[in-house]
């Protein structure tokens, strides 16, 4: 489900109300039969309401996006198109700038009437009597729900692995850093856990790439369901993963965790032709035991990943003096 987006685009300045100049010649019937065409055969939906939020009239483009016909419409409040996504801070700051400038531009998660969650760029104005007094409101939505799904994806996939769905090398970083600050704040230890499947390219190399992929995706999901909610599993590329188990009072935790996940992924996976019984060569480096600095720890890690290789590998290693 998308996230709601709270990016209202920041306040213009209190608008004056505009007057439209039409050229001379203009009769009021011609302008009420070009702006009842706009109104009609616009695409973006417009929606009007009086000072009390109540709908008075709404165009076809609106009754398209939001699913409602008109006269269901009628009367009710623009609250029939909400999502529940949005707080009520982010209504009350809307009311605020309706109410200081006459207008607001943001973006908008509602809801469709069949269920459907959509984004609109929302722009409201007021309308002013001659006595500058505010008669209407009138609000236009823009459809963005495409945009707005393609740049959720693309944030994704910047900070996802695309094969496993683990979170990558940099959402990584970002958490290790957030780990670190934690581990001093509580004064407890983090472990760096650099892992490596053992002999994956003979997996690759008997089975085929496609079985190899189904390998690494059962894994990272074995993986992620072995940890606590809070620590983290990522993929580093190839067969390469990395652990962050934060909040440990002393090693021992940390080897019961590792040993379960180590168990957790020791078990066959099926492919089309039998089957493979994965195994994982770990290393651990403890914060703020072995070192400070986070490309320390990765390294004396990765160092000791590949004693548990060299040791035959599906085991535990950890860093020593
Ligand atoms: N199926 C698949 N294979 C990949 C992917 N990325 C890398 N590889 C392969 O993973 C293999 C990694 O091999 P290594 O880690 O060097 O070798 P290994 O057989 O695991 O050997 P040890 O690590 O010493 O146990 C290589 O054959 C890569 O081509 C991927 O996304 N999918």
């Amino acid at each position: 489900m998308p996230a709601p987006s709270t990016d209202a685009i920041p306040p213009a300045t209190a608008a004056a109300p505009t007057t439209v100049e039409f050229p001379v010649g203009w009769s009021v019937e011609s302008r009420l039969r070009l702006a009842d065409s706009l109104f009609n055969n616009s695409s973006v939906g417009i929606c009007v309401t009086d000072t009390a939020e109540h709908i008075v009239d709404v165009n076809p483009a609106l009754c398209q996006l939001t699913g409602f016909g008109r006269q269901a419409l009628l009367g009710k409040t623009p609250r029939v198109f909400s999502s529940q996504l949005h707080d009520k801070a982010f209504f009350g700051h809307i009311k605020q700038a309706l109410a200081t400038n006459g207008q607001w531009q943001g973006e908008v998660w509602n809801r469709h009437r069949n269920g459907e969650l959509y984004a609109i760029r929302l722009d409201i104005a007021a309308v002013y009597d001659q006595q500058q007094t505010i008669t209407h409101y009138v609000g236009i939505m823009v459809d963005i729900t495409q945009r707005k799904l393609q740049m959720q994806a693309l944030e994704k996939s910047a900070h996802f692995d695309t094969l496993t769905g683990l979170p990558n090398r940099l959402l990584f970083s970002d958490r290790l850093h957030q780990a670190l600050a934690q581990a001093d704040r509580t004064g407890t230890m983090l472990a760096i856990c650099y892992l490596d499947l053992d002999s994956f390219k003979e997996i690759n190399d008997l089975h085929g790439h496609p079985a190899g992929d189904t390998v690494l995706r059962e894994v990272a999901s074995r993986m992620a369901a072995a940890i606590r909610t809070g620590d983290t599993v990522a993929r580093l590329g190839g067969d390469e993963f990395i652990v962050l188990l934060w909040g440990l009072e002393q090693q021992m935790e940390c080897h019961h965790m590792l040993d379960r996940l180590l168990q957790a992924v020791r078990r066959p996976i099926p492919l089309a032709q039998g089957s493979v019984l994965p195994a994982l060569s770990i290393g651990v480096a403890l914060y703020p035991v072995d070192a400070a600095a986070p490309d320390v720890l990765l390294a004396l890690a990765d160092a000791a990943m590949y004693r548990s290789k060299t040791a035959g590998g599906n085991r535990i290693t950890y860093h020593e003096e």
